[in-house]
């Protein structure tokens, strides 16, 4: 019998990390019978000055630095990287890692995939042992020559089941509550599906890596007194009258998908940069989603579904992300102005990342490593543009041979 209540925690603040945290607050009110109201987000602390013509400019404190989480608790607005929305007051900026995930049972995994493995290690064994995850994050972590999924990753660090949230979605759109859709994987481990007649699937949970290796995560099942954890109360704590989510069984497709798409944008976006347009365009992000899915079913043959691709976390997002999200805009902006892109996102991006520099370079290490890159000549040729060994008006050249 339900008689607990679910805490929330959002790990990461950044652009879309602070919007979810927007979406999942607003959701933890009008649920308020399955979580608690508060939401903890967790905050990398930084110093932020706040300018002259802020609303929120305080000339007794003037130009000297505050710290972002208090910030964010006195005006509930997160300045740096989410300006100009107001965020519910139930959001509640947290410091503190451990303090943050300290008691919650629904932990959001959102922030720059770089920084996964240094979370976690981190928060294990600071979490209640029955947490369920969903991981926003698009990227992958390569190590030891695999790939890994993030959910998975997380999941087997953590020992919990972490299922994966990805879809086309621009940050400042969704907290401004324009409409769009999203996809979120989840498969409810057997020891928590609460069947009619009480009887609980095996406490085990299997993780495929890339090279076919499989582990196996002892999962301890959400106790009776919690609400469950299912489809239904995942689309509760998500969906919001401008955020359709739509519940699917494959994580492999959802977190590739998210992951590939940015490095087709960086393509996308030299490509635009140097001149061309549209019909270049489609070229590229056909062949980028070519790769893409050439890529999951190389690697994860038993577990990829081809249908994801047809949901926002598929096509939609590829078609976004080369169109108007921060991949594109960016790099075409270095092409245009013939710079690197490390300099574009030093120079024009306050602290936001550019997550298909790192995904291009560690998914083309573990292909050169396998002898295979050849096979990814779009992946490739991106890698080369990064680095400064090929230019732009080399691709379709690359392209062809
Ligand atoms: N912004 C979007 O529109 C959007 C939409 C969908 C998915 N995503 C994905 O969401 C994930 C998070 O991106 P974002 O847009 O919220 O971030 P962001 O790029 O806006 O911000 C970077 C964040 O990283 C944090 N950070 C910096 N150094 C750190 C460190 N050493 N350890 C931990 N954190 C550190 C910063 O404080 C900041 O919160 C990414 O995987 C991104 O691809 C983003
Ligand atoms: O702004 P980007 O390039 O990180 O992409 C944002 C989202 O992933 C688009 O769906």
């Amino acid at each position: 019998m339900a008689g607990r209540k679910h805490r929330v925690t959002v790990i990461g603040s950044g652009n879309w990390g602070t919007t979810v945290a927007k979406l999942v607050a607003e959701n933890t009110r009008e649920h308020s019978d399955l979580f608690e109201e508060e939401v903890q987000m967790w905050v990398y602390e930084e110093n932020v000055v706040i300018p002259s013509d802020s609303p929120h400019y305080d000339p007794a404190v003037g130009d000297a630095p505050q710290k972002l989480t208090s910030v964010i608790n006195k005006y509930h607005e997160n300045v740096k990287y989410l300006p100009k929305i107001t965020l519910p007051t139930n959001v509640v900026a947290n410091p503190s890692l451990v303090d943050a995930v300290k008691d919650s049972s629904i932990l959001i995994f959102n922030l720059p995939h770089e920084f996964i493995g240094n979370i976690c290690k981190q928060i294990k064994g600071h979490i209640l042992p029955f947490a369920r995850g969903i991981s926003c994050i698009k990227g992958v972590t390569v190590t030891d020559d695999k790939v890994e999924l993030i959910c998975e990753y997380i999941g087997e660090t953590l020992g919990i089941y972490c299922g994966a949230l990805s879809g086309a979605n621009i940050a400042n759109e969704i907290a401004n509550e324009l409409w769009c859709e999203t996809t979120i994987a989840y498969n409810t481990p057997p020891c928590d599906r609460r069947s009619s007649n009480g009887a609980d699937g095996p406490d085990v949970e299997k993780h495929r890596d890339s090279s076919g290796r499989v582990s196996k995560t002892k999962l301890t099942p959400v106790p009776d007194d919690y609400p469950p954890v299912d489809h239904e109360e995942i689309r509760k704590l998500f969906q919001r009258p401008y955020f359709s989510v739509s519940m699917v069984p494959d994580v492999v497709g959802v977190s590739l998908a998210g992951a590939l798409k940015n490095i087709v944008a960086l393509a996308c976006g030299f490509t635009e940069g140097n001149g061309w347009n549209a019909t270049a365009k489609t070229a590229v992000m056909r062949r980028g989603m070519v790769e893409t899915i050439r890529f999951a079913q190389e690697f994860f043959p038993e577990s990829i579904q081809l249908m994801t691709f047809w949901e926002s976390a598929g096509w939609s997002d590829m078609i976004v992300s080369c169109t108007s999200a921060r991949n594109w805009r960016y790099s075409k902006m270095a092409a245009e102005r013939g710079v690197s892109l490390h300099e574009i996102e030093r120079t024009e991006l306050n602290g936001q990342k550019l997550q298909g520099i790192s995904t291009t370079k560690e998914v083309m290490s573990f292909l050169r490593a396998r002898g295979v890159e050849s096979q990814y000549p779009l992946f490739k040729a991106v890698e080369g543009i990064i680095d400064g060994t090929f230019k732009v008006e080399d691709v379709p050249k690359l392209l062809s041979d």
